[in-house]
């Protein structure tokens, strides 16, 4: 009997009045894991993850972290150790790159609001653990020269970083990233990908919604394919970039292109990064619509 998932989604429906955002969708993330959630624009994959983290309540269905049911309630979830970024960044912009690591982690913090008010001995040292631990975060995802810059202030990659940081501060077990790589140049996306494979070297499992089909079939062990908020396919990078419904609904080119830029990707990233990170276009049904990838 294979172990039991760190992170599963048990048959997630979510209907906004008539419409169905996503249709029992299911999902299995293994301790380790680095999972790709990847779909044509309104397939539902922020629904999921906003299911996922709590900030919606799914119609049916549930999500268990290890085995355990997760409340409908956002605080609660990344206190159970589910972390999250988002799409459009959330930093709070006037305080400082170490303020905000400090904000997530103060989740973590047990003092209750008379300690804070007194500002006694325990508070004082619980301060000071969130201040060094968050110091670790900046240097880990490689912010570590810029702690006192007001996060209004850092380039677009730097502050995608800090978001990692403040998600990381919570110590989660699970990292969601909603889209990591939005509007990074070809260095950042290649050094946020060596990001997640360090995140999941201290034992945070991840899951990263992206719409760079190159950046997650050389990132992930696992990819799942959502369209019309269904679930059309998954499994290996190699099994789904081959699967014909795949194709058809999203990648719009045969499995062997895809795989030859995957892997001149892979060995330009090995030799300093990759020249160029393209975002493939859009599909377009005949009514000229999109319905593929950005
Ligand atoms: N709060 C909401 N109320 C009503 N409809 C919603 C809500 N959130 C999402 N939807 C709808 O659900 C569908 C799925 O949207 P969602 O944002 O999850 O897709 P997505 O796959 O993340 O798209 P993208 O790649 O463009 O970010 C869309 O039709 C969207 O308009």
């Amino acid at each position: 009997m294979s172990a039991t998932p760190v992170l599963a989604a048990n048959s997630v429906s979510m209907v906004f009045g008539g419409l169905t955002a996503l249709s029992n969708v299911s999902l299995r993330l293994q301790e380790g894991q680095i999972l790709g959630l990847i779909g044509p624009n309104g397939a539902g994959k922020t629904t999921f993850f906003n299911c996922l983290t709590g900030l919606y309540s799914p119609t049916t269905g549930n999500v268990q972290l290890r085995g355990q049911v997760l409340p409908t309630d956002p605080a609660a979830v990344t206190v159970a150790g589910v972390a999250r970024t988002f799409q459009n960044i959330r930093l709070f912009p006037s305080m400082t790159s170490l303020e905000n690591v400090m904000v997530g982690r103060h989740s973590r913090m047990k003092q209750g609001p008379l300690a804070s008010l007194f500002h006694g001995p325990a508070y004082l040292k619980g301060e000071r653990d969130a201040r060094d631990r968050s110091r670790e975060l900046l240097e880990f995802v490689g912010l570590g020269t810029v702690h006192d810059e007001l996060a209004r202030n850092l380039p677009y990659g730097d502050q995608r970083r800090l978001e990692i940081a403040r998600a990381l501060a919570t110590d989660p077990k699970v990292l969601l990233l909603d889209e990591p790589t939005a509007g990074m140049n070809p260095q950042e996306t290649e050094a946020t990908r060596q990001l997640i494979f360090a995140i999941r070297e201290t034992g945070v499992a991840v899951v990263v919604i992206e719409h760079d089909t190159k950046f997650i079939f050389s990132l992930c062990d696992h990819v799942s394919v959502l369209v019309q908020g269904q679930l059309l396919v998954e499994g290996t990078p190699d099994v789904v970039r081959a699967d014909p419904r795949v194709i058809e609904a999203y990648l719009g080119k045969p499995p062997d292109e895809v795989e030859a830029e995957v892997r001149q990707y892979a060995e330009e990233a090995a030799h300093g990064g990759p020249e160029s990170t393209q975002v493939m276009q859009p599909i377009r049904d005949q009514d000229g619509h999109e319905g593929g990838n950005r």
